[in-house]
Order: structure tokens, then sequence, then C-alpha cells
């Protein structure tokens, strides 16, 4: 009997969605289409609604622009970004689907050691569907990978682990330094591949970089605001590190894991590091302040949720970090305005979204 071959689904095919902030075009999807195509996109384009970005063939896809940034939330458009990166959160807000991957538009497919291409969103699934360990460090790292396991020790009470809410994914070829850093370094390029993930303990912030990103939306979606940056404030380059840093602190609170390492992608493009400067000088000075914010935040035992989480936040941003500066108190209320709105556009199940609706295509 003749068996016809089938191709197996890819994992998460209708649970997951691809969100790519855009200001340039998409033709590096021409190297993701094996492992993408699958996969709805929410493409979201920044800068001039005017400017038509032209999507390859055969990619299923929602293209917002500004124009229906606006359209579908109102007034509450103002809490996201214009002309900054951090625009791509409202893919992640206007997304159905339990799972996220966001990638930029300069990351290609990198090659592992044996020169064999790296599907980076399998990988990050993998990430996601096994558990994380952030109570007690694996020395071997991640213990639920095939050829490893818990070492001697590790107490077996926690061998369960936790859900795994955000998976971080690294970078060959241009990694993701700050301008100054970028400045003294201007050639320096990652090559090291380094075959490891680790789940990020309890208790520990760290740097995270929106340009090879998945996470459990269900779990973690309403942290994942990536501020006001770019156009008209005094900030930009620090929307996956303010994401990063309020994301860390709920996960911790509500019991859930962050794992960081595989998968690489491989980044082709420095951004000039002057520009860069110039966005980042006061995050690089403020963040001496935040830093200590984050680490001493403490959430109310009755902050179940990731939206409960995100609005005491909220209120503690106002209250210690006000006099920082006076952005932070229009940054604490714009994470005010961006639950609303997810809350509107994802009401608890039963309830009806009021939002616009998808673009025309
Ligand atoms: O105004 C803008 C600028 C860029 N984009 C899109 O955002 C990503 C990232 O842009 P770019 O590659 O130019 O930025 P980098 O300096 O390489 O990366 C920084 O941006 C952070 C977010 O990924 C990353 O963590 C930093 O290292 C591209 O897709 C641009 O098209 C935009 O939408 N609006
Ligand atoms: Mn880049």
């Amino acid at each position: 009997m003749a068996y016809a071959f089938r191709a197996p689904t890819p994992l998460l095919k209708d649970e997951l969605d691809i969100v790519i902030p855009t200001i340039r075009n998409l033709d590096f999807l021409e190297t993701w289409r094996p492992f993408f195509q699958p996969y709805h996109l929410i493409i979201v384009q920044d800068g001039d609604p005017n400017k038509t970005i032209r999507v390859p063939e055969g990619f299923d896809y929602d293209l917002y622009n500004r124009n229906d940034i606006t359209r579908i939330l109102g007034p509450k458009s103002s809490c996201i970004s214009f002309k900054d990166s951090a625009c791509r959160c409202f893919g992640y807000m206007v997304s159905k689907k339990k799972y996220i991957y966001t990638i930029d538009d300069d990351c290609f497919v990198a090659k592992d050691p044996s020169g064999k291409d790296i599907n980076a969103l399998e990988q990050h699934i993998k990430n996601l569907l096994s558990p994380s360990t952030p109570f007690f460090f694996n020395t071997l790292y991640d213990p639920y990978r095939d050829g490893a396991d818990f070492v001697r020790g590790y107490p077996f009470s926690l061998r369960e682990g936790v859900p795994t809410a955000v998976s971080h994914g690294l970078w060959l070829n241009v990694p993701d330094y700050d301008a100054p850093t970028q400045l003294v370094k201007p050639l320096e390029r990652n090559t090291r591949y380094v075959d490891a993930i680790l789940t990020i303990p309890k208790g520990t912030l760290f740097p995270m970089c929106g340009m090879n990103l998945a996470f459990d939306r269900e779990l973690i979606g309403p942290a994942m605001y990536f501020g006001l940056m770019g156009d008209g404030q005094p900030i930009g380059r620090y929307d996956d590190m303010w994401a990063g840093w309020c994301t860390k602190v709920i996960t911790d609170h509500l019991g859930l894991g962050v794992k960081t390492g595989m998968p690489y992608i491989w980044h082709s493009k420095a951004s000039n590091a002057f520009v860069n400067l110039k966005k980042e000088y006061n995050g690089i000075f403020w963040q001496e302040e935040l830093i200590p914010f984050f680490q001493s935040v403490s959430l109310p035992k009755d902050a179940t949720t990731a939206q409960k989480c995100y609005l005491e936040l909220a209120k503690l941003v106002r209250a210690k970090l006000g006099k920082v500066d006076g952005y932070f108190i229009k940054l604490a209320d714009s994470m005010v305005t961006w639950i609303d709105a997810w809350d509107e556009l994802n009401p608890p199940k039963g309830g009806v979204a009021t939002a616009n609706g998808p673009p025309k295509k």
C-alpha cells in the first residue's frame, strides 16, 4: 500500500503570530520563507503611512500602518511609539494568538557550526514549550534538552520547573551593542556560537533585545509594552530594555520563567552609532536609577495576572521615577493606556473586541 508522505505540521502553526516592525522593506523574508511561510505575519509599518511596503508573495499577513493604528485605537494610539521599533508592540496587542515571535527586518537565517541553517522560530517554540528553572540554577544549562539533565544536588522538588513566558534569542555578526560600545568597537562582530539555553534566575534583571524574541502572549503579553520612544520622546532604543525589565519583575512575581541563549539569527545591519548615541543618551544616564528601581519592586500578592501586575508597576513608576524626569510620569500614564487598549482589543473570553478589525489588504 503506497503511503502519501505528509510533511509534519509546523509547531504551533495556528497558535503563533510573527510580528515585524519595518521602516524599510521585507525582502529579508525570502531567506526565512521555509520557516515562516506557514505562519501568519503581523507587519507594523512605521513612518510614512503613504509609503507602500511590498510583502513578498505567498505569505499570509496583516499590515498595519500609522493610520490603521489610529483607526483601531483612537486616542489610545498615543501609547504606540512613532518612528521607533517600539511600534512593534501594537502587533502583540492586535494579535489573537497565544504566542508571538518578533524579529527585525535586518535579521537573517544564521548557520550553526555544522553549516546547517538555524530554524530560529522552531527553537524559540521548543524553548517556550519546555519549562524554566528560575529558582535553582542548573549548571549543565537547560536540563530539558536531549542529552542534558539536572545535575547532582539539584532538588527533586524543583525539577518540574515552571512555565516559560519568554525566549530571548541572540545574534551572530552585528551584536546588540549600545552606541558607546559601537563607537569604541565599530568593527567587532560576534562569531561565537554558544550551544546553550539558560533560565535567567529569579531576582536577576537582564537587557532584553527585541530583535529575536518570542513570548507566551497569554502569560506575559500585557507586560510587553515597548514604551514611549522615538518621535517626540527624549529617549530611543530603550523600548525592548524597558519591556524586559517590566517583564522580568512580573515573571518573577508570577513564578514564570525567562530563557536566553539559542537560537541565533544573523544580524546584518549596524545602525549609525552617532544617531544611536543621540537616541540612547538619556537611557544610558537614567538606567543607573532605573535598575535599582526595578530591583526594589515588590508587587502585591493579589496581583495575579500580567495586567494587574503591570498596573501596579505603573503606579510605582509614577511614584518613584517621576522625580528622575517628568518623562516617567508620561510613561506611567501610557502604561495604563496600553493596558486599557490591550483589554479593549482582548476582552476576557466571551467578551466582544471593540477594535475596528484588521486593515484592508
Ligand atoms: O524608526 C524606526 C527604526 C527602525 N524600525 C524597525 O525596527 C527594527 C530595528 O531597526 P534597526 O535594525 O535599524 O535597529 P538596530 O539598531 O539594529 O537594533 C536596535 O533596535 C532594537 C529593536 O530591534 C534592537 O534591539 C536594537 O539593537 C527594524 O525592523 C526596522 O525596520 C522601525 O520600525 N522604526
Ligand atoms: Mn538591526
